[in-house]
C-alpha cells in the first residue's frame, strides 16, 4: 500500500463515516520517533473484523510500540489511527476501552492481593448492572476455567491461570478488538494449547478481532488467520501463515534459515 494509491485513500473517506467497510482496525501513516530512533516507519495497517493476526518480527523491530501506539500508552509523532471507522489518534486510553478497545500486556495486570472473583469485578461493573453482576462472574469464571478459584488470592495461582484471568478480565469488557503482548510467555505446552484454544474461540465464536504480538512461531501457526511481519518498525510482509513462514526473506531475517 503506498501513500499515491488512490483506492487507499477513497476506501478510507468511506471509513472514516463509518459505511461499508468490514474494516475494525486502520492505521495510516503511522509513526513513532523516540529522539533520532524511528520504531514506528509510516506503517500502514488494517484489520477486518474478528480477524486473528499474529505480529511478528525481530527484537527491537517496533512491535509493542505499534501495540502501545493503537492502545493509546504512546503518542505517536504522525500519521492517524481509525476504530471502527473513526479517527481515534488523539483519544485517551479509557475512551478508547470505552469503545471496546481491550489490552492485555506482556506483564500480568492482574491485582495479586485480590481473590480471583474480586479482580473479574473491576472490568465487569463498567458495564454489567447489579443484578447480573454474580451470575456474570460465574459464567466468565467458567468460560475460562476458573470458576474451582473463584476465592482463590490471585497470586497463588499459576502463571498459565493468572494469564487466563486477564484474558477473562479483557473479555469481560465485551471488546471488539483485543491486544495482547506475548501472551504465552514462559507457560508450559499445555498450558499454551489452552490459550490457543481460548484465542481461536474469541475470534471464530464471539467475532472479537485479536492482534496478538508472538515470538513463538509454532503458536503462531496454531492460531493465526493472517501474519504481519515488522522489521525496523515498518511493514515488512504480509500474509497467511504459510506464505510468510515459507517466504524466505522472512526466514533470513527473523526465523533462521533451518526453520
Ligand atoms: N520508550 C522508549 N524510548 C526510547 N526508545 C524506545 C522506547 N521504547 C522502545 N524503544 C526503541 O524502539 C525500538 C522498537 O522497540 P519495541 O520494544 O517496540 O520492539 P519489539 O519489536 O517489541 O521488540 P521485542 O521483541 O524485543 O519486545 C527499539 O529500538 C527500542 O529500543
Amino acid at each position: 500500500m503506498g501513500a499515491s494509491d488512490p483506492t487507499v485513500m477513497t476506501t478510507r473517506a468511506v471509513d472514516e463515516t463509518g459505511e461499508g467497510s468490514s474494516r475494525i482496525l486502520q492505521t495510516r501513516d503511522l509513526r513513532k520517533e523516540f529522539g533520532g530512533l524511528t520504531a514506528t516507519d509510516d506503517v500502514d495497517f488494517s484489520l477486518e473484523e474478528g480477524e486473528l493476526r499474529c505480529l511478528i518480527g525481530p527484537n527491537g523491530a517496533g512491535k509493542s510500540t505499534f501495540l502501545d501506539l493503537l492502545t493509546g500508552r504512546l503518542e505517536p509523532t504522525a500519521g492517524k489511527i481509525y476504530y471502527d471507522g473513526h479517527d481515534i489518534t488523539d483519544l485517551p486510553s479509557y475512551e478508547r476501552v470505552d469503545r471496546g478497545i481491550s489490552m492485555k500486556f506482556q506483564v500480568p495486570s492482574i491485582y495479586e492481593g485480590l481473590t480471583v472473583a474480586g479482580n473479574l469485578r473491576i472490568p465487569l461493573q463498567q458495564v454489567v448492572d447489579g443484578d447480573e453482576f454474580e451470575a456474570r462472574t460465574r459464567e466468565i469464571l467458567e468460560r475460562f476455567d476458573l470458576l474451582a478459584e473463584y476465592g482463590t488470592v490471585a497470586s497463588n495461582l499459576s502463571h498459565g491461570q493468572q494469564q487466563r484471568l486477564e484474558i477473562g478480565m479483557a473479555m469481560a469488557l465485551e471488546p471488539n478488538l483485543m491486544l495482547l503482548d506475548e501472551p504465552v510467555a514462559g507457560l508450559s505446552v499445555e498450558e499454551t494449547a489452552e490459550i490457543a484454544d481460548l484465542l481461536r474461540e474469541i475470534s471464530d465464536d464471539d467475532g472479537v478481532a485479536l492482534i496478538v504480538i508472538e515470538h513463538d512461531i509454532d503458536f503462531v501457526e496454531s492460531i493465526a488467520d493472517r501474519v504481519t511481519v515488522l522489521d525496523q518498525g515498518s511493514i515488512f510482509r504480509e500474509g497467511t501463515v504459510e506464505e510468510v513462514t515459507n517466504d524466505p526473506e522472512v526466514k533470513r531475517i527473523y526465523l533462521g534459515e533451518d526453520h
